[in-house]
């Protein structure tokens, strides 16, 4: 099975998170809420993929993008690997479709496509990472 390149930010602010809705008509995973972010175009690198899609997606581009562990699951008929990023910067993600910022609990408590219980540790890292790149990296403001 060829695994599904899916990147995937964590957009950070004031020690929430940012999630949105699936258009409750969507083919898979109707009305479950996600993290910003997409399947991987050929020739794209995972941070190339991000930053497109949070494009695309938010009309926002993040000041400071910090890189998680990679977390591969599999769906009945689908391996997904997930190139996950944590991500800051000013600016206000705008989407159509329904969105919040929350705290990681709150996170935890939404129902999402299921492999995105594996991607919850990584919230508790995603505020430390973005923290070392600030204290050391040019790619903070
Ligand atoms: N963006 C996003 N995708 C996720 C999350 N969790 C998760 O399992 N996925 C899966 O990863 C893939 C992301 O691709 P995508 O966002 O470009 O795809 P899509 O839902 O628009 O199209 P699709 O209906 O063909 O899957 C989808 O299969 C999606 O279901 C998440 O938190 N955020």
């Amino acid at each position: 099975m060829t695994p599904l390149q899916v990147s995937l930010a964590l957009v950070i602010d004031g020690g929430r998170f940012f999630v949105q809705r699936r258009d409750p008509a969507a083919r898979r995973f109707p009305g479950l809420w996600e993290f910003p972010g997409g399947k991987a175009e050929p020739g794209e690198t995972p941070r190339e993929a991000l930053l497109r899609e949070l494009r695309e997606e938010l009309d926002w581009e993040p000041a400071a993008v910090a890189p998680l562990p990679t977390v591969t699951y599999t769906y009945p008929g689908l391996r997904v690997v997930f190139s996950v990023f944590a991500c800051a910067g000013p600016g206000s993600p705008a989407t159509h479709l329904g969105w919040a910022r929350l705290t990681r609990a709150q996170v935890a408590a939404l129902p999402m496509p299921e492999a995105n219980r594996n991607l919850l540790p990584l919230l508790d890292r995603a505020e430390q990472e973005l923290r070392k790149i600030s204290a050391g990296a040019e790619n903070w403001p």
